[in-house]
């Protein structure tokens, strides 16, 4: 092994370590994320359940709008890219949505029973 080659490796190996560092810090964010979006998805049950028993629509394109502008604040002022921030809330409420319809359907289905 050459002079070169023998630096190379090293520097690879460093590479390597830290490669290694900043993935336990992912690993531990993404773990973060799972937690949190856990925690909205329980708050969002209750909205739904809320909602299906005072016949509250699924949907609130008013708040949506709210809350698309302020995250979109934050994500600007944390470096984040607001489109990003925009899109991934839109993925998340349109699941929310989805939770909310069935858990109508569900209440519906229930009261047309008895
Ligand atoms: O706040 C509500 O009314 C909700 O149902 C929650 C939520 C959300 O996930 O943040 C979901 C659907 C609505 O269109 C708006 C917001």
């Amino acid at each position: 092994m050459t002079h070169e080659d023998a630096a190379t490796v090293k520097d690879q190996q460093e590479a390597l370590q830290k490669l290694g560092e900043i993935r336990r810090s992912i690993d531990n964010l993404d773990a973060a994320m799972i937690h949190i979006l856990a925690e909205r998805f329980r708050c969002t049950q209750e909205v739904g359940k809320l909602k299906a028993e005072h016949q509250l629509p699924p949907s609130d394109p008013e708040r949506e709008k709210l809350q698309v502008a302020r995250l979109r604040e934050l994500a600007d002022d944390a470096h984040l890219d607001p489109e990003f921030a925009e899109k991934f809330l839109n993925f998340v409420i349109a699941e929310v949505i989805h939770h909310h319809q069935r858990i109508a359907e569900a209440a519906a289905s229930q009261s047309s029973a008895k």
